[in-house]
């Protein structure tokens, strides 16, 4: 078992909700009583991307466009971040307007498959216990992330030890030769 759970906490997730217009973004935030700071893009796209530690990338089932928006957002933060492996889930929202589906669940699942992404479908307007798993998901995948950095930054540290040990330890050799 690691320590990183244990000595030093990732306190809070910031987490941010991206998505085209009228998607339902506001409203999922709102709904979100975790006790994670959640944004959504008030400030300017890249600022958002900058400041998040994990992102809610939304679209409407009834609405393509904001489909089709998500690849490029991924795109997005995958460039600010430098890295594939920023946490991200992708939700579908509106389920509960089937008469006005133009996007397949299928199509839902199939780009987040793509994009190594978890998949909600839900309805923010009906409150489906969807919409508190997926930030769930979303606030577990940000914590691993935050553990898997400080192992990594222990790893360097403990080769940066050694090496400054073994450096010593050949200097003082040196110094008994000569
Ligand atoms: N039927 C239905 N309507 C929804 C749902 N979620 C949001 N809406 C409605 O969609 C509209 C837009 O919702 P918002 O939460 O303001 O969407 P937004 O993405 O923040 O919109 P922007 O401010 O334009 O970016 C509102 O009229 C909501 O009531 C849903 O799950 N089902």
């Amino acid at each position: 078992m690691t320590d990183c759970g244990q000595t030093r906490k990732l306190t809070r997730a910031k987490l941010v909700v991206l998505g085209g217009q009228n998607c339902g973004k506001t409203g999922k935030a709102r709904q979100t009583a975790i006790n994670e700071c959640v944004g959504s893009a008030a400030s300017s796209l890249e600022s958002s991307i900058r400041w998040g530690d994990g992102f809610l990338l939304m679209y409407s089932i009834t609405d393509r466009c904001s489909f089709e928006s998500i690849s490029r957002l991924k795109r997005l933060i995958d460039h600010s971040k430098q890295t594939l492996g920023i946490p991200t889930v992708i939700v579908a929202n509106k389920s509960d307007m089937e008469n006005g589906r133009v996007v397949r669940t299928e199509e839902g699942q199939s780009l987040a498959s793509d994009l190594r992404c978890h998949f909600y479908e839900l309805s923010v307007a009906e409150g489906s216990s969807a919409v508190e798993a997926a930030f769930a998901q979303l606030v577990r995948e940000v914590r691993l992330e935050f553990c898997r950095h400080l192992l990594a930054m222990d790893k360097r540290s403990r080769v940066l030890q050694v090496r400054h040990a073994l450096r010593n330890k050949l200097t003082r050799s040196k110094t008994m030769q000569w």
